[in-house]
């Protein structure tokens, strides 16, 4: 008996190092595929700038800057150059005066220098990080970088620049990591911690990162079942639990054990007509809190949903439990709208929209009552994504494009593939009281309009941001902090 627990145990230890290694190993290499996704924005960026078939900072030249930023994901400013010195930019259109940029940090051997936080001329008191090439350069938020990384990790991000290593993001002591030679796979030992190592292949740079709240392996439930199965069971038993559970413990096994025993849950945050600021819909929220009571953001695990190709669970799991919780809201209110937030994969899916006729039939509530949003970033067969959208909307469902502007193929979609809505991404709400942005929401606002389509503006936080999109565009819808947070449907219609 003896020895079955202290098999169980060593198997429980094991075990639990296992997962904190897959999961971190895991976490690590998403921020490693996010920032490379960030640094192929940045090179088509700058590419595009050098394109521009008009004089430079002419009208039609800023008109093409601008419409770099409005299809780019990352890039906040595109910024022509000449000798060092700034001519024009999306944001400020042409300077009355070139104007000297501050040294770079770096520069790469393809002759790209990069600020890495600097005062962003022309805007006082902001500052970003700027990528320079040639004649061309990009401005973006350095958080596009910081955002990626998931909040429970320690780490450090080393970039390197050719002739030069350097930290480049780091949220505790870098401990020489600067100098230390790093191999993907390869963890390392930081003050007895073990630390997972990713690095890019597109671009240079590895992250080196643990879990910062590692679970003790005494008070750890997984080690104490193992330490009982050993106990009670046989040695072949024990190694076949080992393996189970491992399995189950990494982040897409437990997401889909949750997805199986219904402990996500769904928030909705409400959407106002701008001109008198009524309720009109509401979009669904996916939330999940692990067995730790830690919530983990749907930017992580939709995205692990996502590579690990169960998304169309998680997208029935939410479509389920909307109808479960809203059925009688809706009947009770026509025109009352709730979205759900759905991937390429499930519009490519020849049987959603069969499985969304048949949910809606059983829970007695009209195809108008749902909306779709897609944002898609993926180069997924886009005549395909066409008809699949054009299959929900024929069944009565309108289709928003969420995101918009965030996205390089943004407008090109709108040309591609015809859907009901765009929701304008929060960046551009923003930028609307800097002032130095503010010209890019008429844009947009005026296209959707030529293109017939309803407008959402997401992330409204202030005031002074409604009154101004309102002035914009009086038929526009809002969303945002402003109007409401994501609440339990309890609390999503008024009483009365
Ligand atoms: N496929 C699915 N994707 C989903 C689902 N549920 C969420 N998501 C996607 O995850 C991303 C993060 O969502 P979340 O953390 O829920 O954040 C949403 C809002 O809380 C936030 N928000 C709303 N108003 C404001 C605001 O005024 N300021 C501010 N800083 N943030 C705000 O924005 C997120 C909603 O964004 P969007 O979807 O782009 O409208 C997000 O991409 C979700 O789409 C799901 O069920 N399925």
């Amino acid at each position: 008996m003896a020895i079955g627990l202290g098999v169980g145990l060593w198997a429980g230890v094991a075990t639990l190092h296992d997962q904190i290694e897959d999961d971190t190993g895991r976490l690590a290499q998403l921020y490693i595929e996010r920032s490379d996704a960030v640094g192929d924005d940045i090179v088509q960026a700058l590419t595009r700038i050098r394109q521009s078939p008009a004089a430079p900072c002419s009208d039609d030249d800023l008109a093409w800057l601008r419409r770099i930023v409005i299809e780019s994901r990352n890039v906040k400013s595109a910024v022509r150059m000449h000798d060092h010195e700034m001519l024009c930019s999306s944001t400020l259109g042409k300077l009355a005066v070139p104007t000297d940029r501050a040294r770079p940090d770096y520069e790469t051997s393809r002759g790209r220098r990069v600020l890495v936080d600097t005062p962003l001329i022309g805007m006082p008191g902001v500052r970003g990080m700027v990528i320079e090439e040639g004649d061309a350069s990009v401005v973006l938020n350095r958080d596009a970088f910081v955002d990626k990384i998931d909040p429970r990790l320690d780490y450090t991000v080393v970039a390197e620049y050719d002739t030069r290593r350097d930290v480049f993001i780091s949220n505790m002591p870098p401990a020489g990591l600067a100098s230390r030679p790093l191999v993907a796979g390869e963890p390392v030992l930081l003050d007895g911690r073990r630390f997972e190592v990713r690095c890019s292949t597109a671009h240079t740079g590895c992250i080196v990162a643990a879990l910062r709240d590692r679970p003790s392996a005494r008070r750890s439930p997984l080690v104490m079942a193992f330490g009982l199965f050993g106990l009670f069971g046989g040695l072949g038993g024990g190694v076949g639990l080992v393996s189970a559970i491992a399995r189950s413990r990494s982040l897409s096994r437990r997401l889909r054990a949750a997805l199986r025993n219904n402990e996500l849950t769904i928030v909705y945050q409400p959407i106002v007509r701008l001109a008198d600021r009524q309720r009109v819909g509401a979009e669904s929220l996916i939330r999940w809190r692990d067995n730790r009571g830690d919530a983990i953001s749907p930017d992580v695990f939709i995205a692990v949903a996502e590579e690990e190709g169960f998304i169309s669970e998680v997208t029935r799991f939410v479509l389920r439990r909307v109808l479960a919780e809203l059925a009688d809201g809706l009947r009770a209110r026509p025109g009352f709208r709730v979205t759900v937030n759905v991937s390429a994969r499930d519009v490519l899916d020849p049987t959603f929209a069969a499985f969304v006729r048949q949910e809606l039939h059983a829970a007695g509530v009209s195809p108008g009552a749902i909306g779709f949003e897609l944002t898609e970033r993926s180069t997924a067969d886009r005549e395909a994504i066409g008809r699949g959208i054009q299959t929900l909307r024929k069944a009565g469902h309108a289709v928003y494009i969420d995101d918009f502007g965030t996205d390089y193929s943004s407008l090109s979609y709108l040309a591609q593939l015809q859907v009901d809505m765009i929701k304008i991404d929060r960046s551009f709400t923003l930028a609307l009281e800097d002032g130095a942005a503010q010209s890019l929401m008429p844009q947009m606002v005026a296209m959707a309009r030529t293109l017939s389509l309803g407008l959402v503006i997401e992330g409204i936080e202030t005031d002074a941001q409604a009154r101004i999109v309102a002035d914009i565009d009086a038929d526009a819808l809002g969303q945002g902090w402003l109007f409401g947070s994501p609440v339990e449907a309890s609390r999503l219609f008024p009483a009365g």
